[in-house]
């Protein structure tokens, strides 16, 4: 949750007390299906290379304490499940919105005859990456987050002195439409700016990273571990669903964004028609 010194103030701002108690009951569940109250041995249908097995593994053993199992849990719960989906509402808000992008996409996929998807080289694919990162860019998940300590005193810029304590953060939604790294269209939905080729597409997405200019996985020695498997997920559900339907915001539905934290169209509603 944004703000964590707002937790101070939990005696009159009830819902930060509510969402908290929240929190601990949903790591407690999570922690509870994983872990089940005997210390028994695999069994039928268990797969010790399921990342859960392994975990409990991890903690039977000693590996992991009990709450490091838990802080395990919730990151790759929250963080692989939540943050996919979002990002795939918001991808089809966007090709919804943007028929003739939606259109284009297909027109690029369509006539590709594969019987298995595990065949496909993605690398062969490079409007279906550029549009995935653009939707990434405009509609980062994440859009803001205020999760660091200052561990020490420290001064950016040489003018903005931050003290030892403050809790620190940083916005994608901004930082990814900067119009200095992204020119006077930042705010327009613009696959092609990512390149037409896959190698374009790479060498813009490295170098967008490295200079902080895209950060929707964030970056450095704490960025998104999930995020090339995020990015295969996005790549097999719009290529399947683009090649199976055509899709359309609800006019009946009013356009709007989730006033803050997870990013996404709030209760979008989409008109799906098979091809
Ligand atoms: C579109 C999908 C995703 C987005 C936009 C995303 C974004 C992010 C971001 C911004 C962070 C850094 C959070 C911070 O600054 O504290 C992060 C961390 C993390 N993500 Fe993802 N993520 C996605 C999918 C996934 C998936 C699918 C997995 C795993 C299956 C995953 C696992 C993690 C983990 C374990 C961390 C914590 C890394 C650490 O603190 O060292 N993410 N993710």
């Amino acid at each position: 949750m944004n703000f964590p010194v707002l937790d101070r103030l939990a005696s009159v701002i009830p819902s930060r007390a509510k969402a908290r108690r929240l929190i601990r009951q949903f790591s407690e569940l999570l922690q509870a299906e994983v872990i089940p109250s005997s210390g028994k041995k695999l069994q039928n249908g268990e797969n010790a290379n399921c990342l859960g097995d392994r975990l409990r593994s991890a903690w039977r053993d000693g590996t992991l304490n009990t709450k490091q199992l838990r802080d395990n849990l919730n990151v790759l719960y929250v963080a692989g499940q939540e943050n996919p989906q979002l990002l795939m509402v918001s991808s089809l808000y966007l090709l919804g919105k943007h028929s003739e992008i939606q259109e284009y996409l297909r027109e690029k996929i369509k006539d590709l005859s594969i019987s298995n998807l595990d065949d496909l080289d993605w690398r062969s694919l490079p409007y279906l990456t550029a549009t995935i990162l653009e939707c990434l860019r405009l509609l980062p998940p994440i859009s803001q987050l205020v999760n660091r300590h200052v561990a020490e005193p420290a001064c950016l810029g040489g003018r903005m002195h931050i003290p030892r304590g403050t809790y620190i953060g940083y916005n994608s939604y901004a930082t990814n439409r900067d119009p200095v790294a992204w020119g006077p269209d930042a705010n327009d939905f613009r696959p092609e700016r990512w390149g037409s080729t896959d190698e374009q597409i790479s060498r813009k997405y490295r170098s967008a990273k490295a200079r902080a200019e895209f950060i929707s996985f964030h970056g450095g020695s704490r960025a998104c571990l999930g995020e090339k498997f995020a990015l295969l997920q996005m790549r097999i559900s719009l290529f399947v669903l683009a090649r199976a339907f055509r899709w359309e915001l609800d006019p009946e539905w009013k356009d709007q964004m989730t006033p803050a934290g997870p990013l996404h169209p709030r209760g979008v509603r989409l008109v799906f028609k098979k091809l």
